[in-house]
This record gives C-alpha cells, sequence and structure tokens, in this order.
C-alpha cells in the first residue's frame, strides 16, 4: 500500500515558508507525508503599487489556489487576513489556527514609540487600514508607500527611508524578528484587521480526507472570532481596498467584543467611523451576526458614503 504525501502550495517570502513550514510539522505529527510546493504570486512581483490598486490581497491566494486546482497541491497556508472574504466555488477555509499575537507594532532606528516621533515624520505604511488610524492620532505624520517582503521593509527603514514603519507583531515573532519591535499598539488604540495573526488553510471542499486531520488543528476560539471580524467586511462589501479594521477578543465572561473602526479611504483625515459591539457567540452563525451588527453602526454612521469610491 503506498501512502499518499500531500502537498502544501506556499509563497516563497521568509514568513509564509515559516507558516506553510509550521503547518507542514502540525500534519506530519498526526503521521501525514507533507511537502511543500513554493510559488511566486502576483502580489509578491508587484511591488510598486498599492495592493487596493492592483487588485487587492487576493493576489497572495489565485497561485496558490490554481496549483490545488491543478492537482500539484492539496492544501494552501494563507495569513487569514491575506484571504478574500468570499472563496472560489469548490474551496473552503478548512481551519483556522490559534492565533498569534494579533496587535500591530512599530518598528524604528531612532524612535521609542509613535509619541516620540517628531512632527512630520516619514512613516512608512501601504496599508489603508494603517494609515487612517495613524492620522486619526498624528495628523502631522508623513505617511509614505512601503510593500514588499518583512525583510524588504525593515531593509528599507535600516536604510533611512523611513523614521519608523508599521507592521504586524505576528509575522516578526513568527521571523524571531521581534526584537526589532519599540512599540506594541494596543488592539484599541490601533485596531487590527479581520484575522490579523490567524493562519487559514485552504483545501476543495471536496478533500474529505483532509478533513478530520485539519479540524484536528483548528481552534474554535479563533475561529469564532475571526469570522466575526470577517463578517463585518463582508457586509460593508468586501473590498479589500477599504480601510477597515475589525478584532474581536473574549472577555473573562466568555463574550466576544468586536471592535471596529472605518477610515475615508481617499480623504484620510476624516473621522475614524467607530464600532463596538459584544455577545455571547456559541457558533458560526451568531458570530456572524455579531459581525453584521458592528457594520449595521457603521452604516449608520455614513460608512457607505465613505465607501462609494472604492
Ligand atoms: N499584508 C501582509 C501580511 N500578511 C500577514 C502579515 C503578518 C502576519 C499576520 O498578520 O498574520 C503581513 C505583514 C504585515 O502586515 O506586517
Amino acid at each position: 500500500m503506498t501512502t499518499q504525501e500531500f502537498v502544501i502550495a506556499t509563497r516563497e517570502s521568509r514568513l509564509a515558508l515559516w507558516q506553510a513550514e509550521h503547518v507542514q510539522a502540525l500534519l506530519r505529527a498526526r503521521g501525514l507525508a507533507v511537502r511543500l510546493l513554493g510559488m511566486t504570486t502576483r502580489g509578491d512581483q508587484i511591488l510598486d503599487k498599492t495592493l487596493s490598486k492592483v487588485g487587492g490581497k487576493g493576489l497572495f491566494v489565485k497561485e496558490l489556489e490554481t496549483a490545488i486546482e491543478d492537482g500539484r497541491a492539496q492544501l494552501a497556508v494563507h495569513s487569514l487576513k491575506d484571504v478574500p472574504m468570499e472563496l472560489p466555488e469548490g474551496f473552503v477555509l478548512a481551519a483556522v489556527l490559534e492565533r498569534e499575537d494579533p496587535r500591530d507594532a512599530l518598528v524604528s532606528t531612532r524612535f521609542d514609540s509613535l509619541d516620540a516621533l517628531p512632527r512630520g515624520a516619514r512613516v512608512g505604511t501601504s496599508s489603508l487600514r494603517r494609515v487612517t488610524q495613524l492620522k486619526s492620532r498624528r495628523p502631522d505624520l508623513v505617511i509614505e508607500p512601503l510593500r514588499g517582503n518583512l525583510d524588504t521593509r525593515l531593509r528599507k527603514l535600516d536604510e533611512g527611508q523611513h523614521d519608523a514603519i508599521v507592521l504586524a507583531a505576528a509575522g516578526l515573532k513568527r521571523l524571531g524578528l521581534d526584537g526589532r519591535i519599540r512599540q506594541y499598539f494596543g488592539v484599541d488604540e490601533m485596531i487590527p484587521c479581520a484575522g490579523q495573526g490567524a493562519l487559514g488553510i485552504e483545501i476543495r471542499a471536496d478533500a474529505a480526507m483532509l478533513r478530520p486531520h485539519l479540524d484536528a488543528l483548528a481552534h474554535r476560539p479563533t475561529w469564532l472570532a475571526t469570522a466575526a471580524e470577517r463578517a463585518v467586511s463582508r457586509a460593508l462589501g468586501g473590498s479589500c481596498s477599504m480601510p477597515l479594521a475589525a478584532h474581536a477578543r473574549w472577555g473573562a465572561d466568555g463574550e466576544l467584543t468586536l471592535s471596529t473602526a472605518l477610515g475615508h479611504p481617499i480623504h484620510p483625515e476624516r473621522a475614524l467611523l467607530t464600532a463596538s459591539e459584544r455577545a455571547a457567540v456559541a457558533d458560526t452563525a451568531a458570530a456572524e451576526a455579531l459581525g453584521r451588527r458592528a457594520a449595521a453602526v457603521l452604516s449608520a454612521q455614513g460608512a457607505d458614503e465613505y465607501l462609494k469610491d472604492v
């Protein structure tokens, strides 16, 4: 009898490889034979434009899905925040793993915090979500585009192109680069994006052999929290080019609190719309209902007017 070998399609950045190897190790521990198939996506190739201009974060996942479609691979490991709200027909998010630190972090060679940055300091980030939240706190900052994988971004900082950059703590921690973090932003101070810090494993909906293994890796509290976060984005139109923050956390009482913020995509100086909703959440339907409730509060404040041009 031959044992089937499973293949994980992955991007080739150091972070993507770390994440794919992490899942490979978890599946090997369950007795499966697993190898990696590295590939370059359009999101990795196009580095001179912001993602929202070239078709969004979905660019990071499309090629991996094609490899699965063709049978060259059976699984794709994604940073959940890069996964579009709706997957193509025939694909499912079969597992969301326990979340790493969801916070954003400030990295700088010279300054210890956002408040320590001088007037007009140059801050690198290409995330509209980060831009609008930074501008609402520090309108004087000059925000500069910053794309590329983590090593590239840190190199640009070290070369002096920026006074500070803002990155997800999760990626830095996974690569052992968290020693470079000068300030962690609280999740209410700089609300993370939906899914930040969590890994999602995508397979074909009919890959029955893999299901029990992925069920065993899944982390239900993270699944429910990120389901609420992703539902906000879906309810507002699902585009990843919107400056939307959505983060849910479990309280000691077992209730889920969902904090959201929406900035204006073209005029980052306009007021942030915010909504925070809380509920006891026992299943995916309740998590998504919580997300839709927060989205409705944002809509009542004018979210649709903010988003009409994206
Ligand atoms: N958008 C790119 C991306 N996708 C996932 C991470 C970090 C890991 C994570 O949030 O899970 C990053 C880098 C960043 O935003 O700084």
